[in-house]
């Protein structure tokens, strides 16, 4: 279990912070007393004195010496190294390596106001000890050998170069019938295949055949999973070439069908699944996975998945899905990512009692016991992988997701793409949208249908940037944003009652009871469905909304299509042709009066692969709102004259790829200016830089 202690009760509070040159010289002495420090106690040991003595030693030799400086006592600018020490030591918390990597670049400054501005001023200072990955003289120790006392167990990892008949059931090297000749020689191939040699792209047409022959998406969601787990680059080549064809199978709406099955489709694990069986080994447990160098974490407790509620341990197929698009989208390595279903047990009574469901027969633990299972989860990652890989919580119910999000986003980075995606997404929307509709985003009116993850998470980065854009408070521009849940309007009469992160809505107005009551009562322009439940936008809502505004927006965001507010057909045909339409789900176009309608898919995919690719790339350490407001920045950009006469807010997925790294190079500039970024140097051009980080699918030649 990693050593969680207050800086406070370890080190004398700082008399003063260093200058750039001793935080300089301070950097350096971290990292050469830091390696293999396991305890608050040893740390103390090993950190105070050495940086004590480092100082003192730079003292004498210069102006310690003129100043008679005995090399005992401590001499003034020993007294200010210790200080420095000190300062270090509230920062620890920012991590080791983040630390060191900012404060050696200068950066010193921002980052202190950039971490006391994520802490909220005055939160204690908690120092996360991390994985001591590296022993001394900085060669990796990857699987914790070295470190290793005689007692502790390690796991017997080889690595051995594959050939014959293993290189073919290997999915990372195996290419199929496109072996070459010299390849099919070389590694003892020959007789394992048929004659034939083919290319990647006869390959790629020939599985694209035959999954255009399937008529049910879950056949051809099984079909891809076979790829995948087959030959990985085939399968990313298939995707990354035809995003627009296989997005609705590998990912939402097919995935949703997906996971209600998964336990008769079940047939290879593609992820890790950490249950409560598991609990106290969880770190056993992540050490079993063959990959560690891991850059992004997608996990689930399959709570609520999509809007289809509990899946329990089947929610396993989102956070596979998300992660195939992190890389397919993003260009983040497959073997950087790992897929993670926590199974807490299910209340799902029909999996509970099904024959073939593959998760835990309990329901669900709660409270203290959830915490816990949780808290040493995240203690795991972060001892295992380091300070620097990114957790996606996807698809936790609402009354977990914003406490995970609250409690682990000051010392891990974490991140929601349920709440902080499907924002950025929204709000990218909706400022491409204002250049059809006309008016800036504080002269529009907004009234949601759901208030959980998705719902305050838009409106909370809606109202963010309404108080950047008018110097506002944000206080103030929340009044221009309503939310209705299951009960009505959310109002100030109904503060006492709300949960939490419903209490920033609860604005002054009388009891509405219905969305067509509120949609009456506020007259919005803009009107978001997040509620997870389908056909809730009804013919008098959209005539209502649509009798007011000349082009009203309407956003029928919820998941899979089943559950979608409203389909395209029917939001074009109430308004007339005249709403500016997106969906969470993908819908075909629509023939209406003449003119064809293609609705934009406001789903999250557009952002957190680019997104995801920018924190990595700048090795940022935390994520901060406006890294989320830089990626809806760029994502509004990439949008053409030639999208918005087609009434499109959203740019077409086929140019998904060069659209994240436009948002990646956003996030990372940003996390630099932050502070947040432990990369160094900046790389000069960062979409460029982006770009070659991202993963090519096509084969390699084998020696
Ligand atoms: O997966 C999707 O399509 C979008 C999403 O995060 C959700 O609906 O939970
Ligand atoms: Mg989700």
């Amino acid at each position: 279990k990693p050593t969680t202690f207050q800086a406070s009760t370890c080190f004398p509070p700082p008399r003063s912070t260093p200058s750039a040159a001793g935080a300089r010289r301070l950097a350096v002495a971290v990292r050469a007393v830091a390696g293999g420090v396991r305890s608050a106690a040893a740390m103390r040991a090993r950190f105070l004195p050495l940086l004590a003595r480092q100082w003192q030693h730079r003292a004498s030799g210069s102006s310690g010496a003129r100043r008679g400086c005995c090399g005992r006592h401590q001499c003034g600018e020993t007294r200010r190294g210790l200080a420095a020490a000190a300062a270090a030591a509230r920062w620890w918390h920012v991590g080791r390596r983040g630390f060191v990597a900012s404060v050696e670049a200068g950066a010193k400054g921002e980052m202190e106001s950039t971490m006391k501005e994520i802490r909220g001023g005055g939160a204690p200072c908690v120092l996360d000890m991390d994985d001591a990955a590296t022993v001394g003289g900085g060669v990796e120790d990857t699987y914790g050998e070295d470190r290793a006392t005689e007692e502790q167990l390690v796991t017997p990892w080889t690595v051995s170069v594959a050939s014959g008949y293993n290189l073919l059931r290997d999915p990372r090297y195996n290419k199929g019938l496109a072996f070459t000749e010299k390849e099919r020689e070389t590694h003892y191939l020959r007789g394992l295949l048929p004659p034939a040699v083919t290319s990647q792209e006869l390959q790629e047409r020939k599985i694209m055949h035959n999954i255009r022959q399937y008529q049910l998406p879950l056949q051809r969601y099984m079909a891809m999973m076979d790829l995948q787990e087959g030959n990985e680059r085939l399968f990313y080549k298939l995707l990354i070439d035809n995003v627009e064809e296989l997005l609705p199978i590998v990912y939402t709406p097919t995935v949703g069908e997906a996971c209600q099955k998964y336990g008769s489709i079940f047939s290879r694990p593609q992820g890790l699944y950490i249950s409560l069986k598991e609990k106290g080994k969880i770190l056993e447990v992540l050490k079993n996975w063959p990959e560690r160098s891991i850059q992004v974490i997608v996990v689930t407790d399959g709570e609520r998945i999509l809007g289809l509620g509990d899946l329990g341990c089947q929610g396993m197929g989102i956070p596979v899905g998300k992660l195939s698009l992190y890389t397919a989208l993003g260009g983040v390595r497959p073997s950087a990512c790992l897929p993670i279903t926590l199974d807490v047990g299910t209340n799902n009574e029909e999996l509970l009692n099904d024959e073939f469901y593959i998760g835990l027969r309990q329901r669900r633990v709660t409270g203290q016991e959830y915490a816990d299972f949780l808290h040493e989860f995240m203690a795991a990652v972060k001892q295992n992988y380091g300070e620097k890989v990114l957790i996606q919580f996807e698809d936790f119910a609402n009354h977990n997701a914003f406490d995970l999000l609250a409690r682990y986003g000051t010392t891990h980075l974490v991140f929601n793409d349920d709440i902080q995606g499907t924002a950025s997404v929204v709000l990218a929307g909706l400022v491409a949208a204002l250049k059809l509709v006309g008016g800036t985003l504080a002269e529009h009116t907004y009234l949601f249908l759901g208030a959980g993850e998705a719902g305050t998470g838009i409106a909370e980065l809606i109202a963010l940037e309404m108080s950047r854009q008018t110097k506002t408070p944000i206080d103030e521009c929340r009044k221009k944003i309503w939310l209705v849940d299951s009960k009505g309007l959310i109002v100030s009469t109904r503060k006492e009652s709300l949960q939490h992160f419903k209490k920033p809505w609860a604005h002054e107005h009388e009891h509405v009871g219905n969305l067509l009551d509120a949609v009456n009562a506020i007259k919005p322009t803009v009107l978001i469905g997040t509620s997870g439940k389908g056909q809730t936008f009804t013919q008098e809502v959209v005539e209502a909304i649509s009798s007011f505004n000349e082009m009203p927006i309407i956003l029928a965001l919820s998941n899979p299509t089943s559950q979608a507010e409203c389909t395209a057909e029917q939001a074009y045909t109430w308004s007339k042709g005249r709403a500016v339409f997106a969906t969470g789900s993908p819908f075909d176009p629509v023939e209406y009066n003449g003119k064809t309608h293609v609705p934009g898919q406001a789903n999250n995919a557009y952002i957190f692969p680019g997104f995801g690719l920018g924190v990595v790339m700048s090795g940022a350490i935390r994520v901060h709102d406006d890294m989320l407001l830089a990626a809806s920045e760029a994502l509004a950009q990439q949008v053409t004259q030639e999208n918005f006469d087609k009434g499109l807010i959203y740019p077409p997925f086929s140019n998904i790829r060069k659209i994240s790294a436009h948002i990646a190079a956003n996030v990372a500039a940003r996390a630099y200016e932050l502070g947040l970024a432990s990369r160094r140097p900046r790389p000069k051009d960062l979409v460029k830089y982006a770009e070659s980080c991202m993963y090519s699918p096509i084969y390699r030649n084998y020696r």
